[in-house]
């Protein structure tokens, strides 16, 4: 058996069953059911139901790993919050085979605290990545890594709303993307176990490219982004797309770069909105480093705290896109 092949199968199991959620909470109910958290950013119930689904699975099969996931129950306790809490309930009980309870239901959420860290193995869990793009009904994701000793061993994300082929929009929608560290990376259909092996387009000039970057300006600076793009002679216009299926369509070859420049906000990254991704990228023949050229490190806790934006691309063309991404912040910060 391959190493990882029991964490594989878990895994993408917990993924599509989370995923499953998400699109029942859409379908239904939409924006209802959503809450604003202390740093303002929107949650929703299919966040909540997602994570608990997810951590109550993999405890079944893995009782001993911790897990960071991004949210937790702080604002789901009392009896303000009850209706939620039952909305949550139900929607996690849909997918699971043994029915949790309240009480049940808020340890399974809360097994994501975990600090983080060098030491043994982890896993990191983003119930829905691109929470604004899933409330838009655009591209959102459900991403899980496994992480030991602060290498990630194996990625799993779930891409309800991405097609199967971008270029045709009638391509039936639902991707499941899955890499484990020296066994390459693949895609397949949520409708189908068969998977397919995934490659980054090959690229011999910067100019060519399609780059790719979040919707939202306010996580990656898009002004700065058209300056590296001028810089590198690009002409295609942007595909800005919400989530970790950036990372996904770049590993793919639907996009050639992936630019994620530090806003003005000092913002550091969350292990879990890049860990699945990165090894995907790895796998699929591609480079990844922050905007210095580091690599990203996992091992320093829940954060990023090492690193600075983020930088995807192949790896005959990096160096010059490191060097243009430079020249555009080294400019700014001289101002
Ligand atoms: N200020 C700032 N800068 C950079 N990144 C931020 C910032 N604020 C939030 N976030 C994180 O962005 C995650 C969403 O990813 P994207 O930006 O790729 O998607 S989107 O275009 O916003 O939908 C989003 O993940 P989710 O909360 O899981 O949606 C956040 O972790
Ligand atoms: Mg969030
Ligand atoms: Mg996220
Ligand atoms: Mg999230």
């Amino acid at each position: 058996m391959s190493a990882f092949a029991l964490e594989r199968s878990i895994a993408i199991n917990a993924v599509l069953q989370a995923s499953k959620v998400c699109q029942t909470v859409f379908r239904h109910l939409a924006s209802a059911g959503t809450i604003t958290k202390l740093d303002k950013s929107p949650v929703t119930v299919a966040d909540y139901s997602a994570q608990a689904v997810i951590n109550t699975i993999l405890e079944k099969s893995f009782p001993n790993d911790p897990i960071a996931g991004e949210e937790d129950s702080k604002n789901l306790h009392g009896d303000e919050r009850k209706p939620l809490r039952q909305r949550i309930l139900e929607l996690t009980n849909t997918v699971l085979d043994e029915p949790l309870d309240e009480n049940k239901l808020l340890n399974a959420i809360d097994r994501g605290t975990h600090p983080g860290g060098i030491k043994g193995r982890m896993w990191t869990l983003d119930p829905i990545d691109g929470t604004m793009g899933f409330l838009r009904g655009e591209q959102f994701a459900v991403c899980l890594a496994l992480i030991i000793d602060g290498q990630v061993e194996l990625g799993v994300m779930g891409c309800p709303n991405l097609p199967f082929d971008l270029k045709n929009q009638e391509s039936e929608k639902g991707c499941l993307f899955v890499a484990v560290k020296g066994q390459g990376a693949f895609q397949r259909k949520f409708s189908s176990p068969d998977v397919l092996p995934i490659h980054f387009a090959n690229i011999s000039s910067p100019s060519e490219a399609t780059f790719c970057e979040s919707v939202e300006s306010g996580h990656s600076a898009h002004g700065d982004a058209a300056k590296v793009a001028a810089l590198l002679g690009i002409s295609k216009p942007p595909l800005r797309m919400d989530s970790q299926c950036k990372y996904c369509c770049v590993s793919r070859g639907d996009a050639n770069i992936y630019l994620r420049l530090p806003t003005s906000s000092e913002y550091i990254e969350n292990i879990w909105d890049h860990a699945s991704g990165s090894l995907l990228v790895n796998e699929a023949g591609g480079t990844i480093s922050d905007i210095y050229g580091k690599a990203l490190d996992f091992s320093l806790g829940r954060k990023l705290t090492a690193n600075t934006g983020v930088v995807v691309s192949h790896p005959n063309i990096h160096s010059q896109i490191l060097d243009a991404v430079q020249k555009v912040i080294v400019k700014k910060e001289n101002i």
